[in-house]
């Protein structure tokens, strides 16, 4: 098994005036490549610091963060989201697509910012669009969809430049049920055709779907499950 992200030790403190908040305690972890994760834990125990870490929108207190060989501490800002655009996809739980643009656009987004040729950008972004099963929106606006048709354009987006790692953070829980599910299997079949996918979930009927699964408590790993490889 290959290490895609390999965190060591890893703390962040938020300081605000005298008071300090430690988010995240001395948390290790390996991601192989291939790899479905859930991570749930009580309300401020420290998911989405975690993930906004993995994600390279936040840097840690201290600690190692290597992802895809690289060590990312030693990164400049301009190199942070060269490597964000390139190896990772984040999908938010409130979607977070741009409402003046159309749902081909908002794909498109990571490979214009990437420089890729506009023939090499449409094909892409058809593609990414079929894949999720929103083919037929194409020049629609995202206020113009669903909840779960939302999150499945946000899906292409984060998938659209081919990224080792997507990160998604609740992608359920502006959702009903039947959008939920439909979006988690969606996840799991991506999955299936190779994508690591890292999750933090509040739904303990999805993070049982995962092949791990990871509690944080206070900002610690509490337990961690592994599914056994038959
Ligand atoms: N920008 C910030 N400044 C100060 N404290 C913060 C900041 N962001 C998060 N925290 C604190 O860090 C801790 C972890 O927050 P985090 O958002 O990672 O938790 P979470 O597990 O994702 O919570 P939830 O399930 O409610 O989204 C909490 O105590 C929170 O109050």
């Amino acid at each position: 098994m290959t290490a895609l992200v390999t965190i060591n030790n890893i703390n962040k403190v938020y300081s605000k005036g005298q008071v300090k908040t430690h988010a995240l305690q001395d948390v290790s972890l390996t991601i192989n490549k291939g790899e479905f994760i859930a991570i749930s834990g009580s309300s401020g125990c420290g998911k989405s610091t975690l993930l906004s870490i993995l994600g390279l929108l936040d840097t840690p207190t201290d600690g190692d963060y290597q992802l895809a060989n690289i060590d990312t501490h030693s990164l400049n800002v301009d190199q942070r989201s060269s490597v964000r655009n390139k190896h990772i996809g984040y999908v938010f739980q409130s979607f977070n697509l741009i409402d003046s643009l159309t749902v081909f656009e908002n794909v498109a987004l990571p490979l214009e910012h990437r420089g890729t040729p506009s023939k090499d950008i449409k094909a892409a972004v058809e593609q990414q669009l079929a894949a999720v099963n929103m083919s037929a929106r194409l020049h629609h606006k995202p206020s113009q969809l669903s909840g779960g048709q939302q999150q499945r354009v946000a899906i292409a987006r984060a998938l659209v430049g081919n990224p080792d790692l997507l990160l998604v953070d609740e992608p359920t829980g502006n959702l009903d049920s039947q959008n939920g599910d439909a979006v988690m299997r969606l996840l799991l079949e991506l999955n299936k055709q190779g994508a690591t996918v890292v999750m933090v979930t509040h739904d303990e009927r999805y993070s049982q779907m995962a092949q791990r699964q990871i509690r944080l408590f206070d900002g610690k790993v509490l337990v961690e499950h592994k599914e056994a490889v038959a």
